[in-house]
């Protein structure tokens, strides 16, 4: 089955980490690059400055970028969009996707923690698809809109699942030590960060805390239910290109040793029989002392895997371990790929 596929954005940082994952996949066909006004009739080539190290694949460097107006023709056959609109943007335009019958895969946090959006990880928390129904008697309409969450949060609940399954979380504190593409291109000065770390992201914080506890929580009804601990995060701007790492320090429920953390972390692997194209192992658990590390473990799994190490003892809580995720891949363009593929094969 072959589904046609539009990116909104595409000429962003994260719009071109989606053409790399839809280059050659087997179910979804790129048919629509849409981005502003100033970019819209011109080649993909033209229009877009490509950061990427990989070359723009062919086919995608003389295609013509269009409008990200949902009634332009470019989408009249697209069924799914994949959104890395900045956030204002996508507040407004996201729904009129989902008005005009399309299915849209969002990255940008305006629709989030609406109450009848699903804020999806393939491997925690698939069954909030069923949210969807309700969406769409809410909005009247055919579409419907799916987030995935803050690149930071994706580390973090994947992680925290199989723990939390297994033993119960009481307590979550956590320290990032994010990369400065997370902020787009031109989002961080070199000024500011050369030779330096910034101990604020705007917004970061609470948006890392709300969305766990969505994830990690439960659907009630027609409700989503918070998940049942109490999480803490400080958020930092570290000078790396990409990889956001994580110091996550846990308080189970149950007792549980390092070593039963790890395992339940090592076997979590629950979408493994679906053979959806983009999944790779959710956990690469590191058993040496100095990793992970952003430069050298980002591209694990195809840049899909959240690599873990360092998990041992901790005083207070009761274990802490360091999590990194590539945070363009693993914590954008991949997830809401992700999220698509798994939703053609199951929900659809
Ligand atoms: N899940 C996550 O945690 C992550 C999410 N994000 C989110 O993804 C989104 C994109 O981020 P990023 O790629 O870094 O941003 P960029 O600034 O690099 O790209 C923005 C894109 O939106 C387009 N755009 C801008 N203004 C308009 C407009 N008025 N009308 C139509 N299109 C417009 C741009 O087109 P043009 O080139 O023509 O200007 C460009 O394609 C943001 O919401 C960001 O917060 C980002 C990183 C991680
Ligand atoms: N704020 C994140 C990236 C991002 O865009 O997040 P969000 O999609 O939640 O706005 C970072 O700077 O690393």
């Amino acid at each position: 089955m072959n589904i046609k596929v539009g990116i909104l954005g595409a000429t962003g940082n994260v719009g071109q980490r989606f053409i790399q994952m839809l280059e050659n996949h087997p179910v979804f066909e790129l048919e629509a690059l849409g981005a502003s006004q100033r970019s819209a009739g011109k080649t993909y080539k033209d229009a877009c400055y490509w950061y990427q190290t990989e070359p723009i694949p062919e086919e995608i460097a003389n295609a013509t970028v269009v409008s990200t107006d949902p009634n332009d023709k470019a989408y009249e056959d697209v069924d799914i969009v994949f959104s890395a609109l900045p956030a204002d943007l996508a507040k407004t335009l996201e729904p009129e996707f989902a008005k005009a019958g399309k299915y849209v895969f969002s990255n940008a946090s305006a629709m989030r923690m609406e109450s009848d959006v699903p804020l999806i990880v393939p491997e925690v928390n698939p069954e909030h698809f069923g949210m969807l129904d309700v969406q769409k008697s809410n909005r009247c309409s055919d579409g419907a809109i799916i987030t995935n969450p803050n690149c930071s949060t994706i580390g973090a609940v994947i992680s925290l699942k199989p723990i939390m399954d297994k033993f119960g979380i009481d307590l979550v504190n956590i320290t990032t030590m994010q990369a400065i593409s997370g902020a787009g291109y031109s989002g961080v000065p070199s000024m500011a960060i050369l030779d330096n770390m910034v101990p604020y992201i705007g917004g970061e914080e609470e948006k890392m805390q709300t969305e766990a506890l969505k994830i990690l929580g439960s659907i009630d009804g027609n409700n989503f239910k918070n998940g049942n601990f109490k999480i803490g995060v400080s958020c930092n701007r570290v000078p790396v290109i990409d990889g956001h790492t994580e110091s996550i320090f846990v308080k189970t429920t149950e007792e549980a040793t390092p070593e039963e953390i790890a395992k339940v972390m090592d076997d979590f692997d629950p979408l493994k029989g679906l053979n959806l194209p983009s999944y790779a192992k959710p956990i690469v658990l590191r058993e040496e002392n100095d990793r992970p590390q952003p430069r050298l473990d980002r591209n694990t799994g195809n840049g899909m895997s959240i690599v873990v190490g360092r998990v041992r003892k901790d005083p207070i809580f009761s274990v802490k371990y360091t999590a990194l995720e590539h945070n363009t891949i693993r914590g954008a363009a991949g997830a809401s790929v992700l999220n698509a593929e798994l939703f053609v094969q199951k929900y659809l």
